[in-house]
Order: structure tokens, then C-alpha cells, then sequence
């Protein structure tokens, strides 16, 4: 399969709670290195945090227009997704494979990555992070399916 690539966008938002704080800090610096300007909205360090208000702070920040793609990390990417999504206009992917980062890109057009820190290792999450930013949404039917849902709201 051939697609195009896109720029990566920046700036990204990204935020995280304690349990992916390290894993945080490490997509920080991919992103940095590729001349990405992230925004971190937290957490900053190991001290046992509460998930939803990183989600509110990014997701929040998605949905209001601030920024256009965001990223969110906790323990398993659950709790971070299922909070994200209640913000209208939000479309947060929670993927742990590289098909299914392609495609939330490609067929729902995922405004927010969100990954699980106990689930992947760094190396799996980079790789993630690379495919999602560099994948474009594909419109057409796609573009249909999301109003269609985004009715909803
Ligand atoms: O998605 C989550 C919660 O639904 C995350 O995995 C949190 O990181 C996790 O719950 C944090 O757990 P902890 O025992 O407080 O470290």
C-alpha cells in the first residue's frame, strides 16, 4: 500500500499521569528532535496524579481549537481515552499497533494518540507516534462516517 505523508504537524499538546510520566518524556524528546514544538500539559513527575484532568487539559485544549492533534498517556491508555472522548470534536484513538495508527489517521482522521504505558514498550510507542503523526486522513466516505457521528454530540 502507498500513501502520502504528511508534515507533522506542530505544535502537539501532550499530556500524560504518572504512570507513563518516563514514557511521556521520551515521546518529548522524539518529537523535539523531529522540530516538533510540544506543549506539555503535565504531569511532571512520578507522584501519583489523576488521570482525567491531563485528559481535560488536553482534550479541552482539541476541542476548543487551541491545538489540532494531542497526545495522552497513562497505564493502559483507557482511562485517558474514554475521559478524551467525552469533549466534542474529539476523536482519541487508543491503538497498541501500527495498523491501527495508520488507520484511525487514514479513516477517522484521530485527533488525539493515546497510548498505554504498561501495555507497550518505548520502542513499539515511537514507533506509533512516527505512523500517526506522518499519516494523513483520507475524507471522502470517511469524512461522511465522522459527521455522522459527530451528530451525536
Ligand atoms: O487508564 C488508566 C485508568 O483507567 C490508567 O491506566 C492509569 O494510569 C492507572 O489507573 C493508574 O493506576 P495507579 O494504580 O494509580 O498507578
Amino acid at each position: 500500500m502507498s500513501e502520502d505523508k504528511t508534515p507533522y504537524e506542530s505544535p502537539v499538546i501532550i499530556g500524560c499521569d504518572h504512570a507513563a510520566y518516563p514514557l511521556k518524556e521520551t515521546i518529548k524528546a522524539f518529537l523535539q528532535g523531529k522540530g516538533v514544538e510540544v506543549i506539555d500539559a503535565g504531569c511532571h513527575g512520578l507522584n501519583s496524579v489523576n488521570y482525567p484532568d491531563f485528559a481535560k487539559e488536553v482534550a479541552g485544549s482539541i476541542s476548543n481549537g487551541t491545538y489540532k492533534k494531542g497526545i495522552l498517556l497513562c497505564g493502559t491508555g483507557l482511562g485517558m481515552s474514554m475521559a478524551a472522548n467525552r469533549f466534542k470534536g474529539v476523536r482519541a484513538a487508543l491503538v497498541s499497533d501500527g495498523f491501527s495508527a495508520r488507520m484511525s489517521r487514514m479513516h477517522n482522521d484521530s485527533n488525539i494518540l493515546v497510548l498505554g504505558a504498561r501495555v507497550i514498550g518505548e520502542s513499539l510507542a515511537l514507533d506509533l507516534v512516527q505512523t500517526w503523526m506522518e499519516t494523513p486522513f483520507e475524507g471522502g466516505r470517511h469524512l461522511d462516517r465522522i459527521q455522522m457521528f459527530e451528530s451525536f454530540e
